[in-house]
């Protein structure tokens, strides 16, 4: 594909993103872009709303995975963009997944003219931003019959320059958690407060008391996060709100870590329940593990990237961002690397707006890198 077919397949994607499982006309375009692309040597799969595509090789003594993320974000885009903005309103591609899944498509595009010689399996995956979408696909077992021998994800990283790609061994993101809790207590007048229970007060206690975890409870050697990112409450100015729901991630770099803060939380609603007479309920939603990086393929990528005069190689620190990737890392040694698409504004904010000059890098730099790995 060329660099201007990939840009506009990347403006497709954006202008209809889709949140977890619900991905239908995503689906039904990564589906239109591979039809003209299709050999006898490929086989196509669906999985709900994800799609995997296996290329057989001509001499095939391995079978390399590159997965890709499809879902969007609930987010009202503001990029200012008014080309090729999102056509669904209150959903954006905020966490480039509309990138990812261009570039998938683009090194798919390179097999398409030329038949690999190890076996290639493209995993296009739901709802990885909740409420997962890889745990499922790996336990009603999809990937079965074209099980990988080393998988790989790329993701993009704003703060990082084009022609930019990093990662590290080991741990590159967090154990996640979502947190839901919903808080009853009794309603009444304004001007009555003591015939009342206020779950506007107590959710605000309780929200203040949640930062007290990471604070006074982790070990300051140890890291993790506990995000409120919602709450809600009440009905009108002068009533008094008899119920209110908090929303919030939970990030660790251990499980240990993890059930601590789990354990302080459920101490804190107690603690809540008891103060200001009402009832906590928790629920965690999807659980994240960690995404560790094989390392010995990890170092062997680094070298790779190291090497190859189109990319700049940077060593990464660990992230509090979390990944259902991990799950495909758990069962199949392989790695995630960041690449850089260089945007003023972050991961899963309204105004991110990734260079694409890097979805044409990226299919080149992956490319080579699946090339030199069957050439080994
Ligand atoms: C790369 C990225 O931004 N991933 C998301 C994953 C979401 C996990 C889960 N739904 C949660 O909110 O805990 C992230 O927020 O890091």
């Amino acid at each position: 594909m060329t660099v201007e077919e990939l840009i506009a397949l990347r403006r497709q994607f954006h202008q209809i993103p889709e949140i977890g499982f619900k991905e239908t006309k995503t689906q039904q375009l990564i589906l239109d872009q591979l039809e003209p692309l299709m050999k006898e040597y490929w086989s196509i799969k669906l999985w709900r709303t994800g799609v995997i595509v296996y290329v057989a090789g001509s001499d095939p003594k391995q079978t390399l995975a590159y997965r890709t993320d499809i879902d969007g974000l609930p987010i009202e885009e503001n990029s200012g963009i008014e080309e090729y903005a999102s056509t669904h309103k209150g959903m954006m591609h905020a966490c480039g997944h509309d990138f990812h899944m261009t570039i998938a498509i683009g090194i798919l595009s390179q097999y398409s003219a030329h038949q690999p010689k190890d076996n290639l399996v493209f995993i296009f995956q739901p709802a990885e931003e909740g409420p997962g979408g890889a745990e499922p696909m790996l336990a009603e077992g999809v990937l079965k019959e074209w099980w990988p021998d080393q998988i790989m994800a790329l993701h993009i990283a704003p703060e990082l320059p084009v022609g930019t790609v990093s990662t590290r061994e080991g741990l590159l993101f967090a154990n996640t958690s979502e947190l839901f809790i919903d808080l009853k207590g009794k309603g009444g007048h304004a001007a009555y407060p003591h015939t009342a229970r206020d779950m506007v007060v107590a959710a605000s206690h309780f929200v203040t008391q949640l930062q007290t975890i990471v604070a006074r409870n982790l070990n300051p050697l140890d890291s993790g996060v506990v995000t409120i990112g919602v709450i809600q409450g009440g009905t009108k100015q002068n009533i008094i709100a008899e119920t209110a729901r908090v929303e919030g991630t939970i990030r660790s770099l251990s499980i240990e870590s993890m059930n601590e803060i789990k354990h302080r939380i459920e101490a804190i609603a107690k603690g809540i329940e008891a103060s200001f007479e009402c009832e906590l309920t928790i629920d965690y939603g999807s659980n994240y593990c960690q995404v560790a990086n094989h390392p010995k393929l990890t170092q062997e990528y680094m070298d790779f990237a190291e090497a190859d005069s189109e990319v700049t190689f940077i060593e990464a620190p660990a992230a509090m961002t979390g990944e259902d990737f991990g799950y495909f890392l758990e069962q199949i040694p392989g790695f995630m690397f960041w690449l850089g698409v260089d945007s003023p504004y972050g991961l899963h904010d309204a105004r991110l707006n990734p260079d694409e000059r890097a979805l044409a890098q990226a299919v080149s730099h992956v490319t080579s890198y699946l090339n030199w790995k069957m050439k080994k």
